[in-house]
């Protein structure tokens, strides 16, 4: 698979050990920064993975920040974005069935290395499961359009 990634300042090392791991399962990862720890502003990288999603340049996108919050905010503005920002595996896993999301956020300032590399396989290894969900996810999506 192919997956867009992109971080703030506060998960630069998160981000480098969720790259390594997708590496290490075979998946291509798109990185989009940041990658030193100077101050910069997440929703920068929020936009970036998400129109990265939405043109198809990659199949899915991973967004860390401090919280996982403004990342993901940031990401769903972008149209045809849907992002979850998670702190733990349940979550992760019904928001890809139930709510076919693009995007998984988490905040390297919440949870560990562990529990992230748990949050992104279960999100990961999820598929969406249509038929009543799909109405839902269609509904939003004409939210979007009556913008
Ligand atoms: O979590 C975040 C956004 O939701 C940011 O990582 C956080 O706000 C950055 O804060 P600071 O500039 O104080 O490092």
């Amino acid at each position: 698979m192919k997956i867009a990634i992109g971080n703030d300042h506060a998960a630069v090392e998160m981000k480098q050990q969720i790259v390594e791991y997708l590496e290490s399962k075979g998946h291509e990862v798109i990185n989009f920064g940041t990658d030193t720890n100077e101050r910069v502003e997440y929703p920068v990288y929020g936009e970036k993975v998400g129109r990265a999603v939405v043109s198809g340049e990659a199949d899915c996108g991973i967004a860390i920040c401090g919280t996982g919050v403004g990342i993901s905010l940031a990401a769903n503005k972008v149209k045809g974005v849907r992002a979850v920002v998670c702190s733990e595996p349940y979550s992760a896993k019904l928001s890809k069935q139930h709510n076919n999301t693009n995007v998984l956020a988490f905040g390297a300032r919440v949870i560990g290395i562990e529990l992230a590399k748990m949050i992104v396989d279960e999100w990961l290894n999820a598929e969406f499961e249509g038929g009543r969900h799909a109405e839902r996810v269609n509904m939003i999506k004409e939210i979007e359009e009556r913008q």
